[in-house]
Order: structure tokens, then C-alpha cells, then sequence
């Protein structure tokens, strides 16, 4: 980071769990990152976890930090924008990762040559897992683009996509976790169902979760050859499977990323 500092604006759930997995990783000492909220006992918390400097005042982020990630609810982001826009000089950069919120809608809000980003990450930055997208705005410069990746990269996969795609990210790997938590629940019940106590079929279904994960991320195979490789003919598995296409578990995962990313759409408007 060449001894740039990092500011959040807002220290919810997202922007805390960046804040966490950029601390544990040691990506950037705690010292040299700054947030601010309006809500004091995120910020209590993360100051006492990771030493942080803390404020409820934005202006002290901005006026303190190069590099701001903006972690509101797009739906506040605008007046955010407004009352930080004198501070943010073209010497800064801005990292949105509101869902939704357009780059240029973001520009328009700013200083004519204001750098921007845009970024979609999820909330698996807290265990340094997340999958993050990047899209660069007009102003940013490629030594920006690559210090985003940098600081996406350090807490799990990051990429650039145009911005255009940001919508089928968000849907996708930004709300996915939530995808796959009731997953790993469902299948722990069905654990349970057949016996097993319920800490014990919850990390069995984790980690059968994550194995699989980490497989298809490893081997590059295609889902179907890996999904194959674990059917026996006439086996317990493509009884299970059989059972789930009845169920048109494809069709409903399709449709949830499809309705997640139309939804980030909606917020764009
Ligand atoms: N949650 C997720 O998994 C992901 C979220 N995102 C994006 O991240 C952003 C934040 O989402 P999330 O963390 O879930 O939301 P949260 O509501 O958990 O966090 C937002 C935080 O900002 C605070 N806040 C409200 N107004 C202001 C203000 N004027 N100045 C500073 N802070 C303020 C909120 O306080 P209070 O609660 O008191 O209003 C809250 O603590 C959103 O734009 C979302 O689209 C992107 C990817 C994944
Ligand atoms: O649900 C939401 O709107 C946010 C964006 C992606 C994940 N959470």
C-alpha cells in the first residue's frame, strides 16, 4: 500500500468484515485504517479488536485517509456523497461497494476528475474468502485499478469485470453466501434427520461445502465431470441427486441469482 491509508465510511456488516480480514491478514496494520459510522459500537468494537481509528464524523475519514471504501446502504450513499464531496480531492480515491449504485451515478455526485471504483466483494472477507469484482471509473488510473485488486486480493479472489456485469455479480457471488448458508443448514438437518448431533453434521456439511468449492477452483474441472466422479451406478449419490432434480433445485438456484441481480438494478434506478 506505500504507506497509504485506508478509511470506511460505515462499519456495518460488510464494512466490518473487510475491515476484519484486511487486519488478520495484515494486509494493513490496524494504526493505519480509519472508519467512521453513525452507529459508535461497530466502531468501539473494531478499534478495541484491531486498533483502529474510529470517528462519527465522515469528514475525519476522508480528510485523514487516501483510499476510501465506502460501505453504506446504497440507498444512503447520494447524501453521504453530498456531505463529503468538498474533502474528496482528486488526490483520493473512492471505492464504492453499494450494490446497484452506478459509477457514473457516483461521479455526478463528485468533483469533476474525482477517482472512482466501483466494487462488488462479499461477506466471506472475514475469513479472507471473499469473491470481489472491480470496475474501475473513468478517472481512476491503472496503478488504482491494481491497488483495489490488491486490497480485494488480500481478502480472498478478485477480478475486473466491466461495469455493465456488476449487476450478475451482485446477484451471484455478492448475495450468494446467502445462497449457500441455508444449504449447509438444510443438509445438516438432513444429517440430523438420520442421527447425528447438530455440531457435528454442521461441519460435516461445511466442509463438504468448501471441498467441493476448493475442487472445482483446483482441478478446473467442469461441476458436472467432479459431480460424476462421485456417483457410483446404482450408488447412494444419484439417488440424492435424482431427488434434487425433482425438486428443480437448478432452476430455483438460477432463479435466485436472476431475482438478486434484477434487484441490483432496481437499486440502480
Ligand atoms: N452485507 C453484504 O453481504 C454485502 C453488502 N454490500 C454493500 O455494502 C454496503 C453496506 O451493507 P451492509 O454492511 O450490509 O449494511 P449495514 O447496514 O450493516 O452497514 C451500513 C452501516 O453504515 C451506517 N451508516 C448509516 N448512515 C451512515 C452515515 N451517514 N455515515 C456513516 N455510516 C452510516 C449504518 O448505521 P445504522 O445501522 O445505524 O444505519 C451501518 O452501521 C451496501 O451498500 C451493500 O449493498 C456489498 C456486498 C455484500
Ligand atoms: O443484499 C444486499 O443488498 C447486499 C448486496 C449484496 C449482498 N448484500
Amino acid at each position: 500500500m506505500n504507506g497509504k491509508k485506508l478509511g470506511f465510511i460505515g462499519t456495518g456488516k460488510m464494512g466490518s468484515s473487510l475491515i476484519k480480514g484486511i487486519c488478520d491478514t495484515e494486509m494493513i496494520p490496524g494504526s493505519e485504517i480509519y472508519a467512521s459510522d453513525v452507529f459508535e459500537s461497530y466502531l468501539n468494537e473494531l478499534h478495541d479488536e484491531f486498533g483502529i481509528n474510529i470517528s462519527t464524523d465522515n469528514m475525519d475519514v476522508v480528510r485523514d485517509t487516501d483510499i476510501i471504501v465506502l460501505a453504506v446502504k446504497p440507498q444512503i450513499l447520494k447524501s453521504v456523497l453530498s456531505h463529503i464531496r468538498e474533502e474528496v480531492t482528486t488526490d483520493k480515491l473512492l471505492i464504492s461497494i453499494a450494490a446497484g449504485v452506478q459509477l457514473d451515478a457516483i461521479e455526478n455526485e463528485l468533483k469533476p476528475g474525482t477517482r472512482v471504483v466501483r466494487v462488488m466483494p462479499n461477506i466471506a472477507a472475514t475469513v479472507a474468502e471473499a469473491a470481489s469484482a472491480i470496475s474501475p471509473g473513468k478517472n481512476a488510473t491503472v496503478e488504482d485499478a491494481d491497488a483495489v485488486l490488491a486490497i480485494f486480493g488480500s481478502v480472498g479472489s478478485s477480478l475486473i469485470v466491466p461495469e455493465h456485469l456488476m449487476d450478475a455479480v451482485t446477484g451471484l457471488s455478492g448475495s450468494g453466501p446467502a445462497f449457500i448458508f441455508p444449504v449447509i443448514e438444510a443438509m445438516a438437518d438432513g444429517g440430523v434427520f438420520e442421527g447425528l448431533d447438530r455440531s457435528s453434521a454442521i461441519v460435516l456439511a461445511a466442509q463438504t461445502v468448501m471441498g467441493a468449492a476448493k475442487m472445482v477452483l483446483e482441478t478446473e474441472m467442469h461441476p458436472g465431470q467432479l459431480k460424476d466422479m462421485v456417483t457410483s451406478p446404482g450408488g447412494t449419490t444419484i439417488r440424492g441427486v435424482h431427488v434434487l432434480e425433482e425438486s428443480g433445485v437448478r432452476a430455483a438456484f438460477m432463479n435466485a441469482v436472476i431475482a438478486a441481480s434484477n434487484r441490483s438494478k432496481e437499486l440502480g434506478n
